[in-house]
């Protein structure tokens, strides 16, 4: 088994509010150097830890983690639409090998995925299906969550079973770093909306229009005194990125779902994803070297927008 991992932001925003030219420029940069580490390095499997923005799961019925052995994407904002080529058999053996290990995870024979998911995958291979993938779907979104522990746990395990393995294997996490888009909260929500945070699955495309106008509309004010979204937080971002380029994983353990919520906002524990790619890395091999590509907070994006690679020593 060979193993590398990438890290990196997402954003429902980019070609809809983009910010100036240079940083679009230095964004696309990162990105195609990304893309061709992953060209050289050839995976044989994609795993992605990714989020889901209330496209695939919903309030009905919604799992800390669940794997997937068949995806198709929704296509939102600019992303792809259509199925992920997600090795079904593997992606069993995992949902196995992780219950066998005292780490409970939901399972989806067909799981709708978001750009939270595509938009990482696209960006770094250029398709849905290029590779062999098993998406693994984080809640990150949508409270209340499983303490950092718990993702930290499930990464590990998940790494113990890319060890069996005898492949090359890409861990992706996507999502963070500070943010705060204009996700509802299910709290207080009046009846349409709570409604649609519990089974508002297959929107209309005029409802899916509305949704996403608010958050352009979002976008364009955020960082903002027009905005009541928590703003961007560099320093909790620098933070975070020390504690992975340091590999003191177990400091998440520590972590306050609420504190950070406060921080740096709701949607940074995106940055699940992050913990759980590094625990796996760092369990499949029993340590890593890793690096930061690129950090900017970028508010036109709503997004601490981050990339990190690492492998092992
Ligand atoms: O209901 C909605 O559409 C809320 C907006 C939304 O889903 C935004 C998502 C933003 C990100 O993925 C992000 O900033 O990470
Ligand atoms: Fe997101």
């Amino acid at each position: 088994m060979t193993i590398k991992l990438k890290c990196l932001s997402h954003t429902p925003l980019r070609g809809l509010n983009d910010p100036a030219p240079d940083v679009i420029a230095e964004v696309d940069a990162v990105l195609a150097r990304a893309r061709a580490d992953v060209e050289a390095f050839d995976p044989e499997l994609i795993v992605i830890f990714a989020p889901d923005h209330y496209n695939g799961l919903f309030y009905d019925l919604m799992p800390p983690f669940v794997i997937a052995t068949a995806a198709v994407s929704v296509g939102d904002y600019m992303t792809l639409p259509g199925p992920l080529s997600v090795e079904r058999d593997l992606a069993l053996d995992l949902a196995r090998f992780i219950l066998d290990h005292d780490v409970d995870i939901s399972l989806s024979h067909r799981l709708q995925v978001d750009h939270g998911c595509t938009q990482t995958l696209e960006e770094l291979t250029g398709s849905l299906t290029r590779y062999p993938v098993i998406p693994i779907i984080i809640n990150s979104v949508a409270p209340p969550f499983a303490p950092y522990r718990r993702i930290r746990r499930l990464g590990e395990v998940v790494g113990q079973f890319i060890a069996t393995l005898d492949k090359r294997v890409l861990v992706l996490g996507t999502g963070g770093l500070s943010h705060e888009p204009p996700v509802p909260l299910l709290e207080g929500a009046p009846e349409a909306i709570g409604e649609f945070l519990i089974c508002g699955r297959n929107p209309t495309p005029e409802a899916r229009a509305a949704r996403q106008a608010r958050t352009v509309a979002a976008g364009k004010i955020y960082g903002t005194e027009l905005s009541a979204q928590t703003p961007l937080n560099a320093e909790w971002d620098q933070a975070f990125i020390a504690l992975l380029l340091d590999a003191r994983l177990d400091a998440v353990d520590d972590f306050s779902i609420e504190e950070i919520s406060k921080e740096a906002g709701r949607s940074t524990h995106e940055v699940r994803t992050w913990v759980a790619a590094f625990a796996a890395l760092a369990a499949a091999r029993g340590g890593y070297s890793a690096q930061r590509d690129y950090y900017r907070p970028i508010n036109e994006w709503i997004a601490g927008y981050g990339v990190m690679s690492a492998e092992p020593r």
